[in-house]
């Protein structure tokens, strides 16, 4: 599908890396991004969200480039999302829309399907709500009896209906998660969770890890359901669990944080978060602040985390260790595709299972197979041991950490 991005410059963060990921969102939604207009604005045009003239500037294009679909750089209201289709003739998608799109291709289990489908409909909910009022507005309010009112009523009922199912079936199947959780956290197995930005190579590392053939690609939120594996570190440790997660993204919607808190349970369970982070891009940092916004949003800013620096490969970096004050691993350098650097990412994962399980983790036989399972079975909440050391404010550029 040929698609036109439009992006607008608030003056806010790196606008050029910002146009590159909605272009990177758009061919992961399966669009084909032909060209790209930007503006600059102080504010969003309330009817329009861009101006009058670069309205016509991009109906204009869509005519040249015979363009299908034009997708905003941001969150459009529904009523700037109805003029700006009236306009433009051709339809009109925002950043969360795209997103929500994305992870309904991608959503492969049961749980995933139920908790993509709630967070369309509650977005479509706000938007029928906000048509109304928006129409409501319109007719000052008064005599409100027509047709279109019935309809919309009936379609907020069965969104809200449709809503409540969704919901008591998505709780239910969290309960038994967590049951089986509990069960399973009587092995006190070491479960490490990979967390971090779409695209930073979580999957390939979980694969070079584990070599379980993840699904890889350079698209974002290749993964959308928790994949966990066990992983066999030595007799020291023995096993510990390691779990591939969603990639999380700027401006994840909010309902979608909300819908896939089952799934990023995982993550607030685990013993250890492995926070990938893409060494190569050039708002790294900014997508470590997103991450570890979207960790607290969910609660799982207490887990111990180690950042792994990965793509040194393309980064020009070589594989090495950082430790924070108290001695405590806080950040490994490796390449997930060469592997340079996994050596001292499986001694960081032993030494950080050792300071947490106060070193005398029993190595007996666990009940579990060796096959793939989609769900954790850790004990509620990390085991003490107290942090790993979090990522450090305001990191530097990498520096070229000779190998340990
Ligand atoms: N150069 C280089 N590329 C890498 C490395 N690790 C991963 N990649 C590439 O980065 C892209 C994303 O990798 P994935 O493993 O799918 O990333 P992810 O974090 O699982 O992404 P989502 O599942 O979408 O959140 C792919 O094109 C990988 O081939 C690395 O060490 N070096
Ligand atoms: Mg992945």
């Amino acid at each position: 599908m040929r698609a036109a991005l439009v992006g607008i410059d608030f003056g806010a963060g790196d606008f050029a890396a910002s146009l590159e990921e909605l272009s990177l969102l758009a061919r992961s939604a399966g669009a084909d991004p032909i060209t790209t207009i930007t503006a600059k604005r102080s504010s969003p045009d309330p009817a329009h969200f861009v101006g009058s003239g670069k309205a016509d500037e991009i109906a204009m294009a869509c005519k040249a480039d015979g363009i299908e679909i034009v997708i905003f750089n941001h969150a459009l209201s529904p009523a700037q999302q109805r003029n700006l289709e009236r306009r433009l003739e051709v339809r009109v998608v925002d950043r969360t829309s795209l997103i929500l799109d994305i992870f309904a291709q991608r959503a492969q289990s049961h749980e995933g399907k139920l908790q993509v489908e709630l967070a369309q409909l509650q977005h479509l909910a706000t938007r029928l709500i906000r048509g109304w009022t928006h129409l409501e507005r319109q007719k000052g309010g008064i005599g409100l009896r027509g047709p279109g009112e019935t309809q919309l009523e009936t379609d907020r009922r069965l969104i809200g209906e449709r809503v409540k199912q969704l919901r008591i079936r998505l709780t239910k199947l969290r309960k038994q998660h967590e049951t089986q959780r509990r069960q399973r956290g009587r092995n006190q197995t070491f479960s490490v969770s990979l967390v971090g930005y779409t695209n930073a190579g979580k999957s390939t590392l979980f694969n070079t890890l584990t070599k379980a053939g993840v699904y890889v690609a350079n698209q974002l939120f290749a993964t959308l359901d928790t994949t966990s594996r066990r992983l066999y570190l030595g007799d020291e440790v023995g096993s510990v669990v390691i779990s591939d997660t969603v990639g999380f993204v700027r401006e994840l919607p909010h309902q979608l944080v909300a819908a896939f808190r089952a799934t990023l349970e995982e993550t607030i369970h685990a013993d250890l978060l492995l926070h990938v982070v893409d060494g190569n891009s050039p708002v790294r940092m900014e997508q470590i602040e997103q991450v570890n916004d979207v960790l607290r949003e969910i609660g799982a800013d207490h887990v111990p985390q180690i950042l792994v620096w990965n793509k040194i490969d393309a980064a020009g970096l070589e594989p090495g260790v950082e430790r924070d004050e108290y001695d405590k691993i806080s950040r490994v350098f490796i390449s997930a595709h060469s592997g340079a650097g996994l050596d001292l990412l499986r001694d960081a994962i032993v030494e950080a299972a050792k300071s947490v399980k106060g070193g005398d983790n029993s190595n007996e036989e666990q009940d579990l197979s060796d096959d793939e399972f989609s769900h954790g079975f850790t004990e509620d909440g990390p085991t003490g041991g107290g942090s790993l050391g979090g990522p450090a404010d305001n990191m530097p550029t990498p520096p070229h950490v000779g190998p340990h």
